[in-house]
């Protein structure tokens, strides 16, 4: 347990470095095979450049604090971790960038990002070739998380690799496990990034 929080946090800094977590954005949650139910997210408004193993907090399924936090602040965000992972019950660690590429692709007006013909597709779990097409959803952004939340649940089936975009906020990814959660950020982020620079 600690050494995943001390891993996840390495990577959170590494990614305020990168330029994805301005302001205290982003936020960060995993959860272990022994124990689904009960959830390790960040804390709300915590600068990413500073995070630590010391940073996360503990909340139930439904987003609430475990007593042993009570009167702590989890994300502002939780509510997306939870409904992920009650969406995708196999799924164990949930990633968020603020990058502005997943900005700027979400500012065209669309539904979804398409993506095709790209080597590095292959970074999403299942795909074999470069020779496909995805689709990543773009949601409108909302400071309602129960909405959200409740977005997500019905476009659920529109969910067909580990990604999404909120419109003008940023991309959130997820995986069984840190490492392939990871990947499928920087595949979305590399992606998104290359693609624009390619049509803009
Ligand atoms: C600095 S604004 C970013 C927030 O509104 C939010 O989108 C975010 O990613 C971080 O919220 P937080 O409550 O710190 O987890
Ligand atoms: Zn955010």
């Amino acid at each position: 347990m600690e050494e995943i929080k001390r891993e996840l946090a390495d990577v959170i800094r590494a990614y305020h470095q990168k330029g994805w977590s301005p302001a205290t954005s982003t936020n960060y949650s995993f959860r272990t095979v022994e124990n689904p139910d009960v959830i390790s997210v960040s804390r709300s408004g915590i600068d990413k450049s500073l995070f630590s193993a010391a940073d996360f907090m503990e909340v139930d399924m439904s987003g609430k604090a475990l007593p042993a936090y009570e009167g702590i602040r989890p994300s502002a965000e939780t509510l997306i971790h939870c409904k992920l992972y009650q969406l995708f019950p196999e799924m164990m660690c949930i990633v968020h960038s603020h990058s502005m590429y997943s900005v700027l692709q979400s500012m065209k007006n669309r539904a979804a990002v398409e993506l095709s013909g790209y080597e590095v597709l292959k970074g999403f779990e299942g795909i074999k070739t470069h020779e496909t097409t995805v689709q990543v959803p773009v949601f409108d952004n909302t400071q309602d998380m129960p909405a959200f939340a409740d977005v997500l649940e019905r476009e659920k089936e529109r969910l067909t690799v580990p990604a999404f975009i909120m419109r003008q906020h940023g991309t959130y990814a997820w995986g069984r496990n840190l490492f392939e959660a990871k990947r499928h950020l920087e595949t979305a982020e590399y992606l998104f990034e290359v693609d624009w620079k390619i049509s803009n």
